[in-house]
């Protein structure tokens, strides 16, 4: 079963790459301005400043360059990340641990890892920090130079005000998206496709509020039941997509001849709903009679030729009905009692309480 289009999960994966992108370009230059205070006061070789030079301004770019070209650019960004964590395992002991910066980029450095992929690829990532950091502190010597100088805090600031604010920026926005997506689904899930009006489970719960409603303020509440007639000879004699034109046809009727307070919905294959709020059992016959005489005028071809028309049951709510299936069961013995009754007419429900 495939449960993502491939193109969905491709441009995902860019998404996240470009996000990486972003925050690896911010941290290189921040990073770049803290160590080069270090490297500036310790007096580094020609060698040490070109490597800083590539890992703050070019790698950003090789690294985006790389990803772009990768045939799995999510892998390859959690690759490049970990060649990050590498390098800041490097310039700690470069910059001979010197505290305040060193502290800053690996608290930087592992919040940005738990970000990306939690505590789980924190943990792949600080083998890597680990090992250059011992390499190239015994390559060095094994340096110590804990003291930080006033210039060398004051380089460290940006860095650790704006990049924590950029993350924090960038995780709040994903909380958001992920947050309008959920609603999205919410709502999709009570969706029906074919037709676009609510389906099942969106009708049960419009069903409970319109009950729950009419017992707390009395007022008045109708539940239309509409079945379509001879509706499987459409699908036997002109197939299923003239079938579905049928069906959209009965969504756009109901729509068209109800209130926008009233709820229409597909209940199942044939059979929709509309529930009529503040409607008394007198104008739901009204509305219901509507519906028949336009479906009869607006029917498609097919549905016209296998004398396709609509039995309607109507139940107004009173305080006998206790739950949605009551109701339901009243407004589906009427609308059989339209079908018993020779098909293409409304029938109301008899009412077991008056207010
Ligand atoms: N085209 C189409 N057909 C559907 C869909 N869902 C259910 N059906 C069909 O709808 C038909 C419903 O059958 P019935 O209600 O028993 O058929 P009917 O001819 O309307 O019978 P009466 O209601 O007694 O007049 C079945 O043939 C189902 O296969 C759908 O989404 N599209």
């Amino acid at each position: 079963m495939q449960l993502s289009d491939p193109a969905d999960v491709g441009e995902r994966e860019l998404r996240f790459a470009g996000r990486v992108h972003q925050v690896r370009t911010l941290g290189g230059a921040l990073s770049a301005l803290l160590v080069a205070s270090v490297l500036a006061a310790n007096g580094a070789s020609a060698w040490i400043w070109a490597f800083w030079a590539f890992n703050g301004f070019i790698w950003p770019l090789l690294a985006r360059w790389l990803m772009l070209r990768s045939p799995d650019p999510a892998h390859a960004a959690h690759r490049h990340l970990v060649f990050d964590s590498a390098a800041a395992g490097a310039w700690i002991a470069i910059m001979e641990f010197n505290l305040v910066p060193s502290a800053v980029l690996l608290a930087m450095v592992t919040t940005d890892k738990v970000a990306v992929g939690g505590w789980r690829f924190l943990g792949r990532t600080a083998p890597a920090l680990v090992a250059t950091c011992v390499l190239v502190s015994a390559a060095l010597g094994f340096p110590v130079r804990l003291e930080s100088s006033m210039p060398v805090v004051l380089a460290t600031l940006p860095f650790l005000f704006v990049y924590p604010v950029a993350l924090a920026t960038i995780a709040y926005r994903l909380g958001r998206s992920v947050a309008d997506k959920n609603r999205q689904l919410e709502r999709l899930n009570r969706i029906d496709v074919l037709t676009g009006l609510r389906n099942r489970r969106g009708w049960n719960e419009a069903m409970a509020a319109e009950l729950a409603r009419h017992a707390r303020t009395r007022r008045p509440a109708v539940l239309m039941l509409v079945d379509v007639d001879n509706f499987k000879a459409v699908n036997d004699n002109h197939g299923h997509v003239a079938g579905d034109e049928v069906l959209r046809s009965v969504a756009g009727v109901l729509a068209a001849c109800t209130r926008d307070i009233d709820t229409p919905a597909r209940y199942g294959g044939d059979e929709f709903g509309v529930l009529l709020a503040e409607t008394s059992l007198a104008g739901a016959l009204c509305v219901a009679e509507r519906v028949r005489l336009a479906f009869l005028d607006q029917r498609p071809d097919e549905a016209a030729a296998q004398d396709c028309t609509l039995s309607i049951g109507l139940s107004e709510v009173d305080l006998s009905v206790i739950t949605t299936d009551e109701w339901l069961t009243r407004a589906d013995a009427a609308m059989y009692r339209a079908k018993a009754g020779g098909r293409n007419r409304v029938e109301p429900a008899a009412a077991l309480v008056r207010r």
